[in-house]
Order: C-alpha cells, then structure tokens, then sequence
C-alpha cells in the first residue's frame, strides 16, 4: 500500500518504521506518553497501532513501541 501527498488521508494498516520498529497504539500511553489520542483527534483515524499522520507531517508515522525511539516514519511508498 502506499499514501497520497503527505498521507494525512491514509487509512491502511501499515504499523512498522522505516527502523523496522512496530508502532504503539495510539491509545497507550506507553512506552510513551503522548497527546495524539483517538479521542482528541476523532477524524484522524487513530486506530490500533496503524500508521497516521495526524499533525500534518511529510509522512505518515507512529510512536513506537521502543522506548530509545519516541517516534517514526512508517514503511510506506508514496503513491
Ligand atoms: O504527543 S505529541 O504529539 N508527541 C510528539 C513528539 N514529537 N512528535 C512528532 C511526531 C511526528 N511529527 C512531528 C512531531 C509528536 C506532542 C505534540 C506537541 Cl505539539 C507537544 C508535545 C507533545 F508530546
């Protein structure tokens, strides 16, 4: 799969970084504590541990679940 633009219309499954690391779920606040909640962001889509972009980045990412890594990219082509 792959995302449009800067990927803040992605909404695949996709839950892996670039560093190969798997993401957290956006409703867990750990390994990292955070503000990039579902219920915060309801039209974002922060399902599970899936890739989003949700603060307009160049790309969708994730926090991961490492706690040396706050947040990533995620592995994902540019359509
Ligand atoms: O919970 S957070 O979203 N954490 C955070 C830290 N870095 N990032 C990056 C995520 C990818 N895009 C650039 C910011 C997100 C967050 C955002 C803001 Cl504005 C301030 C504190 C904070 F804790």
């Amino acid at each position: 799969e792959c995302y449009r633009g800067k990927g803040q219309t992605y909404r695949g499954t996709t839950s892996i970084t670039v560093s190969g690391k798997k993401c957290q779920a956006w409703s867990s606040m750990f390994p990292h504590r955070h503000e990039k909640t579902p219920d915060r962001f309801p039209n974002e889509d922060l399902r599970d541990n899936y890739c989003r972009n949700p603060d307009g980045d160049s790309s969708p990412w994730c926090f991961t679940t490492d706690p040396s890594m706050r947040w990533d990219y995620c592995n994902l082509k540019r359509c």
